[in-house]
């Protein structure tokens, strides 16, 4: 897999019209969702080099991460003259990045693509390493393929009109990374001010955090091993989100994967000795900020048969987890019996309920 060239821009526009310049294309699609059309779109509107360019909108979330979707964009592709030569635009958040780079691998076996991310979970995770894909048989990402944008360019302006709720959703995932890479990267996360955002701040920490997917994807493209770090907190975190979209309840991926590292953290506390302060730290942290998400345990057999689906998972129903000895502290490949997992999901409810 090529190294995917990620820039993080002050204006993103300039650095598009060189991009843009530099390659002859002969036909640009833009991909967007209804709410990137209506708030992002019009940014891009003083690119000469994409006054022709062909807008293809799909609905918005999660909920339609799916093969109609995708059936449409492929459609629209093709109905309206995309080739070989062609170039898609993804912009928008994880759900356009993940389908609309799907779509790029793909179509006529693979177009180029570049990522504008528009959330900060899209900016920091799902358009930067190449993941992408759909949703199947409510599964997670369960159709896919590793497909880097030949760009991703983030801008962070975007975020000052993000809500609250998605704002948070990515900061899961970063605190995510704190976790898998450096305590004081970790530590700074956790004293973040959600009430009286410092924007310079976070574009720092964005920074940092990009850094850290990158260094892990470079060194392990195609998830044979390290790369499984940045899977933590998603065995049972993505179980959490197929269990609430199942129950007609969706709930944003971070906050799943914040609700996922509550459980992880804790095995990795069982198992692997990972400090019970920085146990005790971030657990109150994903509380405070992140609720908690509903179950009992008559649920305890539906979230077991999510799991059993995990793309980590090496043998037919023995579930795979990245656990933690500590902050950086990686160990890849642990398992746990259905019990052992069980009893995870009885300290959440104990913990978060
Ligand atoms: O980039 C990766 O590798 C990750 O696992 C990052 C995750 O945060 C991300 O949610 C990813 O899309 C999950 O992938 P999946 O393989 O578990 O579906």
């Amino acid at each position: 897999m090529s190294k995917q060239e990620v820039i993080i821009c002050q204006n993103f526009n300039t650095e598009l019209s060189q991009k843009l310049s530099a390659h002859s294309y002969d036909k640009i699609f833009i991909l967007t969702d209804e709410h990137t059309f209506r708030l992002c779109l019009p940014l891009l509107q003083d690119i000469a080099l994409l006054k022709d360019a062909e807008q293809i909108v799909i609905g918005p979330e999660d909920v339609h991460k799916n093969l109609e979707t995708l059936a449409y964009v492929w459609n629209q592709l093709s109905n309206r003259g995309a080739t070989r030569h062609s170039l898609l635009i993804n912009l928008g958040g994880g759900m356009v990045t993940d389908l609309g780079g799907f779509a790029a691998a793909t179509f006529k076996r693979g177009i180029a693509c570049i990522n504008i991310p528009t959330t900060l979970l899209s900016m920091i995770d799902a358009a930067v390493g190449g993941k992408t894909g759909i949703n199947f048989n409510g599964l997670k990402n369960e159709i896919g393929s590793f497909y880097p944008a030949d760009q991703v360019m983030i801008d962070s302006q975007f975020l000052k009109t993000l809500d609250m709720p998605n704002l948070l959703s990515g900061y899961g995932e970063m605190l995510k990374h704190g976790l898998i890479s450096q305590p004081s990267h970790w530590s700074e996360l956790l004293t973040f001010d959600f009430a009286h955002i410092d924007y310079a701040l976070l574009q720092k920490l964005i920074g940092q955090s990009v850094q850290v997917k990158e260094d892990i994807v470079e060194k392990d493209p195609y998830e044979q091993s390290i790369r499984k770090a940045l899977n933590f907190g998603h065995t049972i975190g993505h179980a959490f989100e197929s269990f609430a979209l199942k129950t007609n309840h969706p709930v944003l991926h971070g906050y799943a994967v914040a609700w996922g590292m509550v459980c992880e953290l804790y095995l990795s506390h069982i198992r692997c000795g990972f400090p019970k302060e920085a146990l005790r730290t971030t657990i109150q942290f994903i509380k405070e900020n992140y609720g908690s998400l509903y179950f009992t345990c008559d649920d305890y057999e539906c979230l077991y048969d999510f799991m059993k689906h995990d793309k980590k998972n090496a043998s037919c129903g023995v579930i795979n987890f990245t656990l933690l000895g500590g902050i950086g502290d990686i160990r890849i490949n642990q398992t746990a019996s259905q019990e052992e997992i069980y009893e995870l999901l009885d300290f959440y409810r104990e913990t978060m309920g």
